[in-house]
């Protein structure tokens, strides 16, 4: 599109027409930052009362003073100048509704000469469901990193794997990510992958025929089976012991599975997003996680940040917690209890926030959260504090000591020949020189470890 300088004042009015166009919030903003022309969709976020032409573009979305570039943020409309391109990003804005992250898309709008003029600017907001319980919360640059990597890879169907410490949100990530892709329509089905044995893992996962094992009295569909067209969450990927791992492998490389006790392959229909705590890197070095699957199931890793790398998170996060957990009695903080929050190294992440809001909801009377009420004193019963990481490394692995002891040497290197292994238990056997039914316990106390 071309269009006439800002001078030609006419021409502006009709450009606020076809950006009406727009269903979502548009701007037409100068190199100077000033808004020449906007949507009614923009009106009525930024500024449903007020005035909005000739004001500066960060001042009504972030309430700045200054361009975003020089408040510590990426400025789409600095980008979009050096690159001559469209930029898309993710931002903060200050919404009537409150603090929102926003999809930003800038396009360059050129005059006849080829020079930048204008920009125009669309705004999705990226919380298209506005529902209190899925929404995540975070505004810190940490998050804001991680949740753009989001809502890029939601729109397409790759797989994700999203990586981070307990409580810091992988699930609701993935949720996100189902609600933001073209399959939100369809089911989101969840796999607990820890503690799941063998044949449960196979008859949970593919389901099973009547008949096809002692009880199994009725035809079961499987989670594959419940997750089709929609997104399969296979939450604690890095706990799926070895001989399991090959059944899902052969799962995604084939996009087919076969129920237990069926002679039939049935095609599957999901989108794939996978959730660990643990360090895949090491378990794959330790074998104890195929590589193949590892290459399979991470086309797309996204970092959860832990809740101590981004505090200023702490405090906006204790409140929309409090908002859910108060059920519409209108429950505050008090400075001191903002005070205590912000200095905690939160190891259990936003889960234990939520549990220590928990508990303070239903010790306090008055109205105000109080930092006594969030103290917990337990003394010697207190969990311990671990340093985050690998929880299920041994403590052995972590010391510098060279000597292993050799029970767990030998449980490595079952675990890295069964990997390997392409024939049977029985060859597998054979080439260790131990009885078959020696491997077999063998493997099931790795199995147990
Ligand atoms: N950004 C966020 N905004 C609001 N609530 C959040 C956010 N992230 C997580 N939560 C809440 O914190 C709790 C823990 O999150 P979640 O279960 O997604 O963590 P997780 O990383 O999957 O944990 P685990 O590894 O233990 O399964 C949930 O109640 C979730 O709703």
């Amino acid at each position: 599109m071309t269009v006439m300088p800002a001078t030609h004042e006419h021409s502006l009015p009709a450009i606020s027409t076809l950006l009406d166009a727009i269903p979502a919030p548009a701007v037409l903003i100068d190199r100077d930052y000033r808004i020449c022309a906007a949507n009614q969709a923009y009106h009525q976020t930024f500024a449903p009362a007020g005035t909005l032409l000739q004001r500066k573009c960060y001042e009504v979305s972030h309430g700045y003073r200054v361009p975003c570039d020089q408040a510590g943020e990426t400025c789409p409309l600095r980008q979009c100048l050096d690159s001559g391109q469209r930029q898309r990003l993710l931002h903060i804005h200050n919404t009537a509704k409150g603090r929102e992250h926003v999809d930003v898309e800038l396009s360059p709008i050129r005059d006849e000469e080829g020079e930048i003029r204008y920009f125009v600017e669309v705004m999705q907001p990226t919380h298209r469901h506005h529902d209190q319980a899925t929404r995540m919360i975070g505004f810190s640059p940490a998050y804001n990193r991680m949740l753009e990597l989001l809502s890029r890879a939601a729109p397409a169907d790759i797989s994700v794997l999203l990586l981070g410490e307990s409580g810091s949100g992988k699930e609701l990530a993935a949720q996100y990510l189902h609600q933001h892709s073209p399959r939100a329509n369809n089911p989101f089905v969840t796999v607990e992958c820890s503690g799941l044995t063998e044949s449960l893992f196979e008859s949970e996962l593919f389901g099973h025929e009547k008949g096809a094992f002692t009880g199994a009295t009725h035809r079961k569909t499987g989670l594959v089976e419940a997750a089709r067209g929609g997104t399969l969450f296979l939450d604690e990927v890095g706990d799926i012991p070895l001989s399991m791992q090959v059944k899902l492998l052969r799962l995604i490389e084939s996009g087919s599975y076969r129920p237990v006790g069926s002679v039939n392959q049935k095609q599957a229909n999901f989108r794939l997003i996978c959730a660990t705590h643990r360090q895949l890197g090491q378990l794959v070095a330790d074998g104890r996680f195929r590589q193949d699957l590892y290459y399979r199931i991470s086309p797309f890793p996204v970092v959860l940040p832990a809740l101590r790398e981004r505090p200023q998170d702490i405090i906006p996060l204790a409140r929309h917690l409090l908002q859910q957990l108060s059920r519409g009695q209108s429950l505050s903080l008090s400075p001191d209890a903002c005070q205590w929050l912000q200095q905690q190294p939160f190891p259990g992440n936003i889960r234990e926030l939520r549990n220590l809001l928990e508990r303070a909801t239903l010790l306090c009377d008055n109205g105000e959260i109080s930092r006594q009420q969030l103290q917990l004193e337990l003394g010697g019963f207190a969990l311990r504090r671990q340093p985050p990481g690998d929880t299920a490394a041994p403590a052995e692995a972590s010391d510098s000591t060279d000597i292993m002891p050799l029970e767990q040497v030998e449980a490595r290197y079952l675990q890295q020949v069964a990997a390997g292994h392409q024939g049977d238990n029985a060859s597998l056997a054979r080439k260790l020189q131990i009885s078959e039914r020696t491997l077999y316990r063998k493997l099931k106390a790795l199995k147990h470890d």
